[in-house]
């Protein structure tokens, strides 16, 4: 299946429009995906002659259900208008598939109107865009996806303590991120400014989680943990170099490419042209969304929609298939004796493998979609509040890095294991909660296919 380039012209046939199947989810992030699906998405996808058709999610795993049963034939993508939380139904929804095999090789893409927008942080810094949020970023990711390549991506085997496997794009969170995505989603429609929020709520009370984190690390398995490193192909540590990976938008001519078709779906823009859409019944999930209410209204149980049910209640997962874990032991197993093995006072542990956390979350600047690598992120108990605030303003740039924090730990491994010595707590898996307990992961190296609409290839770090 191939996504783009497209021949213009194949003799005896016509070039073909390609087709893509979107899915929206109404409830993400501010709950004005279908605003902007209207104003921005479908005027600049038309004019790029891509044909398409939109499927708005009535309730959690909608989506998944969704690309159980398509024909894979009939389409040349599939693109979630929503955050992160919706492309993780999307491919977990295609492992569970009998063919899984050609499935996951369907492309995927994302336009992002969710409250994260991680990975669409991601496709932005891959293509050289200055770090985006909010409209910007979203018109950035149009233009990426009507420009249309694709490239590998790697997914995250993820096995949770009742032995259910899934697989990740994102991350794997414990402690202080996990609580903050998770207890910040009754903030939901304040866009990204909930993790703000959630920050400072979860700073004021920092908690410390005792736990067990073992890693099989890239190259050399007895190598000490070291903080904010990269490893160069040789083995040796390298500070991470951004001007390496930097290019400017202008180096790539898609500034104007922006400009020139935004402006032009703009001036044609005629709602009454659009194709007609399901317009949200009053009290639907679109409607309850959109309307603001005040944190301190939650109270209300007429406002306590499912994304409010969503944060107690952990995702149901289902049975996927899938590669084989050959790095990773059974979870009851002990692990191999080349791994290394921690056991601490965490404040967090992260384990991500793009190269933002949020839209505006640089976490792991040298990440790429497919270099195999899972970026272990871990801070110590006894950093400070303030040492603690500091290094996520930094992240916001990539800065944290570079700074000087004794207790912050990054290693790049393929395989981890986690085992919560706390009796409470949140994991997330891009950033939707599982069960709590021990979880452990390895990464399965370009296993999907990615639309980033660059053809940059930037140099993995290992
Ligand atoms: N109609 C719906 N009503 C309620 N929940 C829905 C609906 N459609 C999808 N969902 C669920 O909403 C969850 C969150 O969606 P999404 O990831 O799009 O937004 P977000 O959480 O605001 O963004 P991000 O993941 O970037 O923070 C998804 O896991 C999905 O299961």
């Amino acid at each position: 299946m191939f996504f783009y380039p497209l021949p213009d012209f194949v003799p005896g046939l016509l070039p073909r429009t390609r087709r893509l199947l979107l899915l929206l989810n109404p409830c993400g992030g501010r709950g004005n995906s279908l605003q902007q699906c209207h104003s921005h998405i479908l005027p600049m996808i038309t004019e790029a002659d891509i044909s398409y058709n939109l499927i708005q999610t009535e309730r959690q795993n909608h989506a998944r259900e969704l690309v159980q049963a398509i024909s894979l034939e009939e389409w040349d993508g599939i693109v979630v208008i929503s955050g992160d939380g919706l492309l993780y139904e999307v491919i977990n929804g295609l492992m569970e598939r009998s063919d899984w095999e050609d499935a996951i090789k369907m492309p995927i893409g994302i336009l992002p109107c969710g409250s994260g927008n991680a990975l669409a942080g991601a496709i932005n810094y891959n293509a050289g865009f200055e770090q985006a949020m909010g409209s910007e970023l979203l018109l950035n990711c149009i233009l990426l996806l009507c420009r249309g390549t694709v490239m590998p991506m790697d997914l995250v085997s993820v096995t949770t303590c009742s032995g259910i496997r899934s697989f990740s794009f994102l991350s794997v969170a414990w402690g202080f991120i996990s609580d903050v995505d998770i207890e910040s989603e009754k903030y939901r429609h304040m866009g990204s400014a909930r993790f703000t929020v959630g920050t400072m709520v979860r700073v004021a009370s920092l908690r410390t989680y005792k736990g067990r984190l073992s890693y099989l690390p890239v190259l050399d398995a007895h190598r000490p943990i070291c903080r904010s490193i990269t490893l160069a192909p040789n083995g040796s540590l390298v500070p991470f170099q951004r001007s390496q990976l930097h290019r400017t938008v202008s180096d790539m001519g898609l500034c104007e490419e922006r400009n020139v078709m935004y402006k032009r779906s703009s001036a044609s823009l005629d709602t009454n042209e659009l194709p007609s859409f399901e317009t949200p019944s009053p009290g639907s999930p679109t409607a309850l969304n959109s309307s603001s209410f005040p944190f301190d209204s939650v109270s209300d149980s007429s406002q306590q929609d499912s994304t409010l049910h969503r944060e107690m209640e952990p995702t149901i997962h289902h049975q996927v298939n899938g590669p084989k874990d050959d790095l990773v032991p059974a979870l009851e197993q002990p692990i191999p004796k080349t791994w290394v093995t921690v056991e601490e006072d965490f404040v967090l542990v992260l384990a991500i493998y793009q190269s933002h956390l949020g839209a505006d979350l640089f976490t792991a600047p040298f990440s790429c979609f497919n270099d195999g690598l899972i970026h272990l992120f871990f801070v110590k108990a006894g950093i400070s509040r303030a040492a603690l605030v500091r290094l996520f303003l930094a992240m916001e740039k990539g800065n944290h890095i570079e700074m000087e924090c004794p207790y912050l730990v990054h290693v790049p491994v393929r395989a981890f294991r986690l085992e919560p010595l706390t009796r409470k707590g949140i994991i997330t898996v891009d950033g939707e909660r599982v069960e709590y307990g021990p979880v452990q992961a390895q990464v399965h190296n370009g296993l999907s296919n990615l639309i980033t609409g660059s053809n940059r290839v930037r140099m993995a770090s290992v």
